[in-house]
């Protein structure tokens, strides 16, 4: 069974359509992420399937119960940790913890195996105030908190922005370990790093879903020959190979270039080209494509 259905969402404020006409599902015990920048639509596609805000239009069911007609019985077999901390400051750890137990009438000796790996790294700083734990730690008394209740489906809405690279990582480990237990989780991110993680992924923009795949099949949408370039003086080598007559796309992707170019075109074509242009020390070689390539096309034809 899949977890979690979406038909036909929409949901707009004003002028803004911020999720448009979206269907996905997800199946059960799937690590998926929803992936896609600011405004994307992601928190509001969010609110909608966990019963926070009604959609306009379409419907959706988590756990198959309908997210507008069962929202009661729904709120009980979710977990959501929201993208802003949904903490209480001053309550200590072990007070939170307990506040979200009681809240669902439960308690944390209950289901504490289901959070024993992550909150014995929080048991040291038990009676901190919560508002005193770092940004990392944060995070992990909260997606204790919103696993408290034993869910069956997990939503993270940006777990990991404003997290460091450290933390961001410990964070996917837990998730995969949480995996073991049968959880669904459903897991949005700008970061497109993080998208290898996923067992699946949806790439999102503007309120619509450009594609779903695994993140290597995300990989493989895209179909032309694509080169990564590096020459001393980036930002003229930037203007020079978005004029060239062989180019389709040309980004900056870290220290390389990433180019596009029409079917045909070798490294050697690019290079006279370059050197035509006197650009000094240049590097040109062909790349397999990653997801944030893919994402780019996709946003370009979307
Ligand atoms: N309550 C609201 N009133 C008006 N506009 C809204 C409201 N909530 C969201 N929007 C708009 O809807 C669009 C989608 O926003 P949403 O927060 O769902 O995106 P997001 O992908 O989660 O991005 P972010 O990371 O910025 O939260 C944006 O243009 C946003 O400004």
């Amino acid at each position: 069974m899949d977890a979690i259905v979406i038909e036909r969402i929409s949901k707009s404020f004003g002028e803004t359509k911020a999720v448009n006409d979206v269907s996905m599902s997800v199946k059960t015990g799937e690590l998926f992420g929803l992936i896609g920048p600011d405004g994307a639509g992601k928190t509001t596609l969010f609110k909608i399937l966990v019963t926070l805000l009604r959609p306009d239009a379409g419907q959706a069911t988590v756990a198959g119960f309908d997210v507008v007609k069962d929202y009661r019985r729904l709120r009980t077999m979710i977990g959501y940790m929201p993208g802003r901390f949904s903490l209480y400051p001053d309550l200590s750890v072990e007070e939170n913890l307990t506040f979200f137990a009681t809240v669902f009438g439960t308690t944390i000796s209950a289901n504490y195996n289901l959070i024993r790996d992550i909150y014995v790294q929080l048991e040291p700083f038990k009676n901190r105030r919560a508002g005193a734990l770092s940004g990392g730690m944060k995070q992990k008394l909260a997606l204790c908190c919103a696993l408290i209740h034993k869910p069956d489906v997990l939503f993270l809405d940006e777990p990991t922005t404003g997290v460091d690279a450290v933390s961001r990582k410990e964070f996917w480990e837990m998730l995969q370990r949480l995996k073991i237990h049968g959880l669904t989780m459903l897991v949005s991110t700008p970061y497109m790093d993080e998208a290898n993680q996923c067992d699946r992924i949806a790439l999102m923009q503007t309120g619509q879903i450009l594609a779903i795949d695994t993140p290597t099949g995300v990989e493989q949408l895209f179909d032309k020959p694509l080169f990564a370039v590096k020459a001393t003086e980036t930002y003229q080598l930037i203007q020079d190979l978005r004029r060239a007559p062989f180019t389709e796309t040309c980004y900056a992707f870290g220290e390389y270039l990433h180019l596009t170019t029409h079917a045909g075109v070798t490294p050697e074509t690019v290079n006279r080209y370059l050197i035509m242009h006197q650009h000094q020390h240049s590097e040109v070689k062909p790349i397999q494509a990653g997801i944030e390539d893919s994402f780019m096309a996709l946003m370009q034809h979307g």
